[in-house]
């Protein structure tokens, strides 16, 4: 189906014909809010968008359009003499653009590229899909804790069930939303990943629902939020647990008929979202004491999935260590045989997110020998502070030697903890932003 998004009425009967003409189905619409509303009724595979449309009649507001019929390839409209326009179109996203008044035969190549390449897309995604089926969906282990999770994914993926992920921090919830969206028909549609408690209350609304101009200070464009950006895909709420009163009531409203309202709108909209949440907290606790809405609670919790501690999947510990140390020395790292004791034997109360953290900043502070860049059990305590001496493999000749190492331990230990998050990372070790940014440079950290 072909979405048609154009204000003159003429323009709109002739095109629509051509296009039917060639045997295709078209939906017509008269302005940008119509153009939306429609997509989100019903995702068309190929959008024509004139950017110049009302209520604004601003190709700037045209432009803004176009990531909300993602993945859909959007070709644009423009007069002859707007070149200008139409490449910042292509910057913006779109696939192509067609001159006004357009050429039927130009017209016929353009679509029929266009689908093709929507086709294409549609294709591979569904092709990953089902490659990643029969793998380990990016979750890592070979525990009977990870094989139940993953089998649980499998059946889950398929539905429009919301899904509540549960577990320890680290433990990879956000990897299995991804799963989750990766193996469902969703898959060639956005995952939109939200920290509900990394935006300051008084954003969330305007971030997750959008908003329009001129709706409070500083609105200048009217703004998609994140639920219409993951239209057709997958929401993903991490941290709901922190999740303020106030929009606990309007995600409950979008959870129970798929509408929400813009910041400033009149009028509803709707879209077609899966809700994957997440937490580490305790949410039944929440309710009973009063910080979390029941209602939104049982809503949320359509399926629960629990990641297991890596105490409960002791057995993976090795796999995950030699995965990350391949991934981060790009294969040519190895461990020391003690090294994979070491890592058996420690408990990791940060779970995968610490083994992680330990594993690339050893592979980081090793130093090459004469058998290439061996990894030893010293190497792992020390990144992890569980040692106060210099690693095994290294010997300082001067006393900067040693503040280097020790300062580049810092800082990797400290991204790991806050997930590479350079704004917290600062503010733990006590520095600028900046100032940790050249560092990282000098390091060759970024
Ligand atoms: N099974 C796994 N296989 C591979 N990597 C994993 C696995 N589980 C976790 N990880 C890695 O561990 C880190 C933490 O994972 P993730 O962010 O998904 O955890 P989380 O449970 O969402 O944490 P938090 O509650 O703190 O948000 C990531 O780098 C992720 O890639």
């Amino acid at each position: 189906m072909i979405l048609l998004a154009d204000d003159e009425p003429a323009f709109q009967r002739l095109t629509g014909a051509w296009l039917r003409g060639l045997g295709h189905q078209v939906e017509v619409a008269g302005d940008g809010d119509a153009a939306r509303a429609a997509f989100a009724a019903k995702p068309a595979d190929l959008v024509l968008l004139d950017l110049a449309m009302p209520p604004h009649h601003d190709p700037e507001a045209g432009l803004a359009l176009i990531p909300a019929f993602t993945p859909a390839p959007v070709v644009v409209m423009t007069g002859h003499a707007d070149h200008a326009l139409a490449l910042k179109a292509i910057e913006a996203g779109a696939w192509d653009f067609l001159a006004k008044p357009v050429d039927p035969d130009l017209l016929r190549v353009v679509v029929a590229r266009a689908l093709e390449r929507a086709r294409l897309a549609r294709e591979v995604a569904t092709l990953k899909a089902q490659a990643g089926g029969d793998e380990d969906m990016g979750l890592v282990g070979t525990s009977p804790a990870m094989a139940a999770l993953r089998a649980l994914i499998r059946r889950v993926a398929p539905t429009r069930l919301p899904a509540l992920v549960l577990g320890p921090s680290g433990t990879g919830k956000e990897l299995v939303a991804r799963a989750i969206h990766a193996a469902s028909p969703r898959a060639t549609r956005p995952l939109v990943p939200i920290h509900c408690g990394a935006v300051p209350a008084e954003l969330l609304e305007s971030e997750l629902f959008g908003h329009l101009k001129g709706s409070f200070t500083g609105a200048t464009t009217d703004r998609p939020g994140l639920i219409e950006t993951a239209n057709g895909g997958t929401l993903f709420l991490d941290e709901i647990g922190e999740m303020p009163a106030a929009m606990q009531v309007k995600l409950l409203r979008f959870l129970a008929d798929g509408s929400y309202q813009p910041v400033g709108a009149r009028a509803p909209r709707m879209a077609d979202v899966r809700i994957v949440a997440a937490t580490h907290r305790d949410l039944p606790a929440a309710v009973a004491e009063g910080s979390f809405r029941e209602d939104l609670f049982y809503r949320l919790k359509g399926i629960v999935l629990r990641t297991p501690s890596l105490d409960e999947r002791a057995s993976d510990v090795p796999l995950l260590s030699s995965m990350f140390l391949r991934r981060t020395s790009e294969g040519r790292a190895s461990f020391t045989p003690d090294a994979l004791d070491w890592v058996a034997e420690r408990r990791w109360p940060g779970n995968v997110r610490e083994l992680r953290a330990a594993v690339e900043c050893a592979a980081a502070l090793a130093i090459p020998g004469a058998a290439g860049l061996m990894v030893g059990a010293a190497d792992l305590a020390f990144a992890v502070g569980d040692l106060p001496s210099e690693p095994a493999s290294s010997v300082f000749k001067t006393l900067d030697e040693e503040v280097a190492a020790l300062e580049r331990r810092r800082i990797l230990e400290a991204l790991g903890r806050t997930g590479h998050n350079h704004t917290h990372t600062a503010r733990e070790l006590g520095l600028s932003r900046v100032g940790l940014l050249k560092k990282m440079d000098r390091m060759g950290l970024r």
